[in-house]
Parts: structure tokens; sequence; C-alpha cells
């Protein structure tokens, strides 16, 4: 009937929204149940890798037909939640300015792009091909509807293949003559994303008004680097984090999303360009050469807990509100974990290096790239084991490196933030408050191997709450 005819509608629906985006559609089936003549299937839609709820149906069409209603729904509700949207994958090739991008880093190399015609047969509204040569080398063949589109898919596949190349860091710091690398880098980059935004802003309507400077890099981890960038329009500030697209990336954009709270990283927006998707939504996802994704966040505090700690650490006389502070701190980091739980999300690689602060101190727990579903396949030990970092595990991760945990930790309060690593904490701090004897039982019990042994963040972060309210020893010495 009507329904009948909605969920139909669903279906085309979602399909036509996949295929406008170029987004990989995908209806996965989780299971059946009951007699052949009883049978329920289970299916959900996969959505640009990401899993939207399962819906029940009689047969495996109806199934599909109510995965695809949950989908649209939720992606109904994404868009209404602005400024929040989710990760688009938008084709934006022919957005991005390729060819800016190979002059700039063949200017710094010192040396010429040439874009060579490679065939021209047939009637004139045939395609035209065109490779990059450079430096003695030739890149892949690149086609396109005018001499223009063709020169940037070949622009964009050299570019593509320039960045796989093992040595390519070195040659960028070589070529600047500079020693350090990082700075070199960093100014490349900086210019890099300059382009990228230039060139896609003017062209995507979507994104007119999201025309960024950079300012300054922040810092680089191990997939990318954050900048600070300015929003032209609203003369707004963010931090833009541009990484090489790899599975960590889209896993903390996927989560980033999904996580509203204040003792969060705030996301905003994220895209990327991702050479797999030519408008074919079935193309082979191993042929994807994904370049950058870019996730625009709110910009922090430019110190880590570590630089607070560090600083605490280096101040004498110790300052006398160190205990409050990080009883304050401590707290609002059980927030933001209980409400990860509560997301069915584990961060696995909590640490003072991750835990930031916005702009009015808060505290905002960031870098989701080695996040995990709660609800995942596998055991918790399978999930968390040889994740994260040493330090900072879990105490049954470690317990047969204990001797390394105690001297190596930083001292005092950090540890009180072990307990965010779903549930387990790790130890220390005992070194150099002196603690009551509450705080010793509730470290102690974040500090059992047993998982199922130790409290909740909830429970921590009660605890916590009731210990601010005390004065400590060190206080009530000194006041
Ligand atoms: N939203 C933000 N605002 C301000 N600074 C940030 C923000 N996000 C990250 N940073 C800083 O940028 C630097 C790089 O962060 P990034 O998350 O890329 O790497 P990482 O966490 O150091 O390493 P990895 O990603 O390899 O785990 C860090 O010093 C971090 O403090």
């Amino acid at each position: 009937g009507a329904a009948d005819r909605a969920e139909m509608d669903s279906v085309a629906q979602l399909n036509e929204y996949a295929l406008k985006k170029h987004l990989p559609l995908d209806y996965k089936v989780l299971g059946h149940e009951g007699p052949a003549h009883r049978r329920t299937f289970t299916m959900r839609v996969v959505l640009n890798e990401r899993a939207y709820p399962e819906a029940v149906g009689n047969s495996k069409k109806e199934a599909k037909q109510r995965a695809a209603k949950n989908a649209l729904e939720c992606l109904l509700e994404s868009e209404q939640q602005a400024p929040m949207r989710r990760l688009s994958l938008k084709n934006s090739h022919a957005e991005i300015n390729y060819i800016g991008i190979v002059n700039h880093y063949c200017q710094k190399k010192g040396s010429s792009p040439k874009y060579i015609e490679v065939r021209r047969c047939g009637p004139p509204h045939d395609p035209f091909f065109y490779k990059l040569e450079l430096d003695d080398k030739e890149y892949p063949v690149g086609e396109g509807k005018t001499v223009k589109e063709a020169k940037q898919t070949a622009a964009r596949l050299a570019w593509n293949d320039l960045q796989e190349q093992s040595d390519w860091d070195s040659q960028v710091s070589d070529i600047s003559g500079q020693d350090a690398s990082n700075t070199h880098s960093h100014s490349s980059a900086l210019a890099s994303l300059d382009l990228i935004y230039s060139s896609y802003c003017t062209t995507h309507d979507a994104t007119t008004n999201d025309k960024f400077d950079p300012l300054e890099c922040l810092g680089s981890g191990g997939f990318g680097s954050v900048y600070k960038a300015r929003q032209r329009l609203l003369q707004k500030l963010y931090a833009v984090k541009i990484v090489t697209c790899q599975e960590k990336c889209l896993r903390e954009v996927g989560t980033l999303s999904d996580l509203q709270h204040p003792n969060i990283v705030r996301y905003y927006n994220s895209w990327m360009e991702d050479s797999a998707y030519e408008g074919d939504t079935s193309a082979d996802s191993s042929d994807s050469a994904a370049t950058f994704l870019y996730i625009q966040m709110e910009l922090c505090q430019s110190k880590t807990l570590t630089d607070w700690i560090n600083k605490k650490n280096s101040e004498s006389p110790p300052d006398s509100k160190r205990r409050e502070e990080s009883l304050s701190i401590a707290r609002q980091t059980a927030t933001g974990v209980e409400y990860i739980h509560r997301e069915k999300h584990i961060h696995r690689d909590l640490k003072p290096a991750n835990i930031l602060f916005g702009q009015d101190g808060a505290v905002k727990i960031g870098d989701f790239g080695l996040v995990t579903g709660d609800d995942d396949d596998g055991s918790l030990m399978d999930r968390t084991v040889s994740h994260g970092t040493p330090t900072y595990m879990a105490p049954e991760q470690v317990r047969r490196k204990h001797a390394l945990l105690t001297p190596v930790c930083p001292p005092c309060f950090t540890t009180l933030l072990h307990f965010l690593q779903t549930r387990e904490i790790v130890l220390d701090i005992i070194i150099t408050f002196l603690l009551s004897f509450l705080q010793k039982v509730l470290i102690e019990s974040m500090l059992c191997e047993r998982p199922e042994g130790r409290p909740e963040a909830s429970e921590v972060r009660a605890e916590l709450g009731k210990l601010s309210d005390r004065k400590s020893p060190l206080e009530s010495v000194t006041v």
C-alpha cells in the first residue's frame, strides 16, 4: 500500500542521493531468522563507509527498503544539525587546482613540469589525454573532456604518485635548502592548503562561505598536520587538520561527527578528495588513491595537558592551586569519557598529549584516531591490545611491564586520567601528592588489572567530585 510505496521511495531517494553526491552505497544483509516460510531479514545501509541503523523485514526487499528509510532519516537529521555537517565525500577532483599544487611543488624544487598530449584522435568531442613529465619521469595519463580537465587529471595523478614516493618528505625539505624539514613541509603544506582552499571554494557553492586563511601550523602527527586557519567570511578561527586519507583518519572523522560534548573537541565539517570515484559508485575501492582529508575543528589552545603538567612540575615552590586544578581537569575528562562510553565508543589512546583545552580553558578530549566501537566484534583485549601508548595503556595490557610504568610515567596528577582507557587506569600520581586516603582508594581501584574490577567513568567522576570538595593534606598544612 501507501507505506510500501513510501518505502520504495526511500530506496530510490537514497540511490539518487548517493549518485548525486558520488558516495558509495551498499546494502549489507546482517542475518536472517526463523523458518523459511516466516523468515525475517536484517539489513543495513553502508553509505560512504558509514553504517546506518539496521532494519528488519519479512523479505530482503522489505528489509532493504526499511534500511534505506533509516539511513534517509539519519541523513536528514544530520543535515538539520548545522553546523554539525557529517562527512561528505565530494567528488572534488575538478575543484582542486592540482596544476597549481604541482606548479608550486615544482617551483620549490626548481624543476619545470611539462604536460604532454598523449593521443588525440577521432571527432572533436572525444576526450583529451595528457601526462605530466617531471625530472625525466613520466606520470600516469589523465583524461578529460577539455585540455584543461585532462591536464588537471594528469596533475592529480602525478601528485598522488609524488606523495607515494618514499623520499617524499626529504625531497621537499632538500629543495628548500633548509635543514629543518618540518619548517619547510609546513610552509609548503600551508601553500597547498591555500591553493586547495582557493580553488575549492571558488567553485563549490556549498563551501563558498568556508574560505580559510591558513595562519600557522599547530603541529604534526603521524598522519598529517593541524593548522590554525581563519574563515574569511566570519573571521572566525578554526583548527583544520589535513591528512593523507587513511582508515585511521576516516575513523576519527566518523566518530567526531557523532560526538558533541563540551569536553570533546568539536567537529564542524570535513571533506575529502578520492580518486576512486569518478561518478561511478561501483568503483573498486582498492583502486582508491585518496589524497587529502580536511577536518575542520574547534580551535583549542596550543598547550596540551602534557605542557600543563610540565609547567606545574617546573614550578618552585609548587603551585598551591595544583590539586584543585588537577581535580577539575580530571573531572572534566571523566565527564567526556563517560559520554564517549555512553555513545558506545572507546578512545584507546587517552593520554595528556591528547587532552587539549578550549579557548575558555575547558578540557577537550581530542585525537580519536584509535577509537573503536564497544559493540565491535572481538573481545576487549583483542580490540585494545597493541593500540595506544604504552605508558598509558590499561593495566592488564601492560601487566608484565609494570616496571616500565612507575618511573616512566609523567609525575603527579596525570595518571588520574588513566581510568579513561575504557575504565582502565594506569597508575602513578601517588608519587607527587600527599594523597588522602580516599584518593588512594580511588586510584587503586582504577589500577585494578581486571577491567570489571575498575570503576565506570561515571563513578570516577562522582568520586572526583567528592574529592574536590575536600581539602588536601598539603593544603591544610600550607594554609
Ligand atoms: N583542535 C585543535 N586545536 C588546536 N590544536 C590542535 C587541535 N587538534 C590538534 N592540535 C594539535 O596539533 C598537533 C597535531 O595533532 P594531531 O592530532 O595531528 O597529531 P597527534 O595527536 O600528535 O598524533 P597522531 O595523529 O599521530 O596520533 C598536536 O600538537 C595537537 O595538540
